[in-house]
């Protein structure tokens, strides 16, 4: 699977719905759950999805906000297997009630 271009990438971020931010080889998002364990269930259904497409986030879990960065390690740069992954997130998160950390929670 190629690299992304810029565009490409823009475009795709613009698709999903939880607001991913480009950064460098890497899009992230940040979210805000209730509490840690609400934080610690959204990271085990991620962890589920992530297996079953064999693509893997890098996760920062701070008490009841996650990070979630993605990139294609292999390829060093971002690819359609990343915006796979983001859509998942995306659609786990909200199931969660997840916010974006702008949320302010
Ligand atoms: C061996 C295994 O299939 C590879 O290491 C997979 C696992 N998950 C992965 N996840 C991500 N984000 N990038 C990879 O290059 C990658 N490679």
């Amino acid at each position: 699977m190629p690299l992304l271009e810029d565009k490409q990438i823009t475009a795709g971020l613009e698709e999903l719905p939880g607001d991913w931010a480009r950064e460098g080889a890497a899009i992230s998002r940040t979210v805000a759950l209730d509490d840690f364990m609400a934080a610690i269930h959204l990271v085990t259904e991620v962890a589920r999805a992530a297996e079953e497409i064999n693509h893997h986030p890098d996760i920062d879990i701070r008490y009841n906000r996650i990070r979630f960065r993605l990139s294609s390690h292999d390829l060093g740069g971002i690819t359609e297997r990343d915006l796979n992954l983001a859509a998942r997130i995306d659609r786990l998160a909200a199931k969660a009630g997840a916010v974006g950390a702008a949320g302010g929670r």
